[in-house]
């Protein structure tokens, strides 16, 4: 041990002798929610909540009932540390570590009011601590566990197994895996909230390791979440790869368009270019994902359904789904492909035995019996390679959904623009129809989002609107090709969805969308008729939310801004029935905001889609413009170049 410098006052008082203890519970480290913090921040900062130092004793004196000892801090700092009252069979020894929980820093240093405030570690104790918690003795073994930890995503036993590590590595000056310990320590922060801690644990990694990127970078994601995009940038910019990195030229998109939002000055089409030219982004990598709450079980409208097992609130996302099957290219099941279709889907479940075992969970029209038979069914078929082709088109006809695959890319990223598609999603061909739904889905090509569209109480089954009802006889139709009988309370026709005035018009331009070889038959036509827009634009507002959603989505995948304004009309005027419960731009704010705090869809891009929604609209306000005007005038303006 070093000797004490001479600044230091020790405190002469009758020497006392404790008798030597051993400490018979083991204690926990008070630690979960604390910040190690040395003596130098605790000058520097006098606020002692949550935070701790660890001091290695060097003297011990008594006075009264109160311990005075002299202890220094892993940077050498000495000082006096007071501890009231303290409990004389509660003693510590020269050489012990202390952790000492919220420490008040007075002239004189350091006071403890309450002796649970300290706890003393030596070998005996390091090793209870360590035993207690995880089994494991040695650091590196302990770091493994926290990683564990950290993969099962419990960040909380992560943080706290991490931080015994930096303890141990600390009081034995190794520094092996202290790099390493703090920067996981500090993903665990950001984890649980923490940001502002998450950076300092990065600064320590930063300290030990300058050119450590993954620091770098996870930094630069802090100040992005604290809305400091000035500092994200600089941090993202010092990275190597800042021009190769998709995520990192993606996050150097997300810095621009927050600085120019935070200074009110918004050039929202030099944004859209620069992002364009730089690199295409594609939705593949999201997983698919479906809340913990939904059960299969057996609904009162027939055969099985979806039920939620704990209240879900209004916009929470619950459902995000790749298709499990799609049908090719310009192919529906009304072509006379259809046939060829249904053998294409037998032969990939001949061949493929999970999808021919999701596939034949779903309802295929005979309501009691679907799910009781699938198993011996399954094997059956699999056995005999027959997969009954009537059977898969049974299975198609209930569960299909259509959507609008405006385009796509081929292999070898050329852009392909298709007709409406269909396919089957897995979770949502298990959810039964109502007019009254409680949730709502739409897609994102053919990724397909669910989100709920009120509060959902607990074992609630979850319904959705299977068509927009257009009139009474298309809605008598579409219940009987679902086999869905029409005493149905859920299903009832509601008078109020008359077909509207706009209606034909409507149908016009979807014709013409449909119909028309190239993209300039569009231009031409909605250009030349923009009473119909102004009829749409009063009668369905919502739908130019959809475009900016539309136009985020596009962000990743189209070079071209004029076809992709073109295309907008086809999107816009088919699918703007999804959003029912979205009647206003508040209500797709809402919306927006919830699907970006949803954890577990890929975050970067709900964000991302979030705040071109909020600079476009943004710029709407700053110009007190009407923001449904700002979005057509880009449109337009995009269209006459
Ligand atoms: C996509 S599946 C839904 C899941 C299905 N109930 C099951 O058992 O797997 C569609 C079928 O469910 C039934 N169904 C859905 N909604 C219904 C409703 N509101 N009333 C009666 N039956 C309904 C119909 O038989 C329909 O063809």
């Amino acid at each position: 041990m070093a000797n004490i410098p001479a600044h230091v006052i020790t405190i002469h008082s009758q020497k006392y002798d404790p008798p030597l203890q051993k400490i018979e519970k083991t204690p926990k480290l008070p630690i979960s929610e604390m910040k190690l913090i040395d003596v130098e921040e605790l000058m520097e900062n006098k606020n002692m909540n949550n935070q701790y130092i660890i001091v290695q004793v060097y003297q011990i004196d008594w006075k009264n009932s109160n311990q005075y000892l002299i202890v220094r801090d892993f940077n050498e700092i000495w000082l006096n540390l007071t501890i009231m009252e303290q409990n004389k069979s509660c003693n510590y020894q020269i050489n012990d570590w202390l952790i000492v929980k919220n420490p008040i820093l007075m002239e004189f240093g350091i006071i403890i009011q309450d002796q649970l405030d300290v706890i003393a570690i030596n070998e005996f104790t390091y090793q209870a601590m360590i035993n207690s918690e995880t089994d494991q003795t040695e650091p590196i073994q302990l770091k493994e566990k926290g990683n564990q930890y950290f993969k099962l995503q419990q960040y909380r036993l992560a943080y706290e197994v991490y931080s015994m590590v930096i303890i141990y590595d600390h009081i034995n000056k190794t520094n092996l895996i202290l790099e390493q310990c703090y920067n996981n320590r500090a993903q665990c922060l950001y984890q649980l909230g923490y940001i502002q801690e998450s950076i300092d644990d990065l600064n320590q990694v930063l300290k030990l390791n300058p050119q450590n990127e993954k620091a770098i970078q996870r930094q630069a994601l802090c100040y992005l979440k604290l809305q400091n995009p000035n500092d994200a940038k600089k941090l993202f910019e010092s990275l190597p790869n800042n021009k190769t990195d998709k995520d990192i030229v993606f996050k150097l998109v997300e810095c621009e368009l927050m600085i120019k939002h935070q200074s009110g000055n918004i050039d929202l089409i030099s944004i859209l270019n620069q992002f364009v030219n730089q690199q295409q982004f594609y939705f593949e990598n999201i997983n698919n994902y479906r809340h913990k709450s939904i059960e299969r079980k057996k609904s009162n409208l027939g055969g099985l359904g979806l039920f939620v097992n704990q209240p879900i609130p209004k916009g929470t996302v619950l459902i995000v789904e790749h298709p499990m099957h799609k049908i090719q290219e310009n192919q529906t099941l009304g072509t006379h492909q259809r046939d060829n279709i249904y053998e294409e889907i037998r032969q990939k479940a001949i061949n493929d035995k999970q999808f021919a075992e999701r596939l034949f969970k779903l309802y295929d029209g005979s309501n009691n019996y679907a799910v009781k038979l699938i198993k011996q069914d399954f094997e059956y078929q699999l056995q005999n390679y027959i997969v009954d082709i009537n059977r898969i088109e049974n299975i198609f006809r209930y569960n299909a959904h259509a959507f609008q695959l405006l385009k796509v890319f081929t292999k070898n990223k050329q852009i392909k623009y298709l007709d409406q598609s269909e396919g089957l999603w897995f979770t949502l061909s298990q959810v039964n129809h109502s007019l009254t739904p409680n949730i709502f889905y739409y897609f994102l090509g053919e990724l397909l989002i669910v989100v709920s569209a009120k509060n959902i109480e607990k074992d609630e089954e979850i319904l959705v609107q299977y068509h927009p009802p257009l009139n009474q006889k298309e809605y008598q139709n579409n219940l009987k090709s679902h086999n869905i009988p029409m005493d149905q309370r859920l299903v009832q026709y509601n008078q109020q969805w008359k077909m509207d005035d706009n209606f034909n018009e409507i149908k016009t331009i979807i014709k013409t969308v449909k119909t028309s070889k190239n993209l300039t038959d569009l231009t031409t036509y909605t250009l030349s008729n923009p009473n119909i827009i102004q009829q749409i634009k009063e009668k369905y507002p919502i739908k130019y939310l959809k475009i900016v959603q539309q136009v985020c989505f596009d962000l990743f995948q189209v070079k071209r801004i004029k076809e992709y304004i073109n295309l907008k009309f086809q999107g816009l005027v088919f699918q703007f029935d999804h959003y029912p419960q979205c009647s206003s731009i508040q209500d797709f704010f809402m919306f927006l905001t919830v699907v970006s705090q949803g954890q577990e869809i890929e975050k970067e891009i709900v964000n991302f889609i979030f705040k071109v929604g909020i600079l476009m609209f943004g710029e709407a306000f700053l110009k007190n413009q009407n923001s449904e005007d700002l979005i057509f005038q880009l449109g337009f303006k995009q269209m006459k170049k």
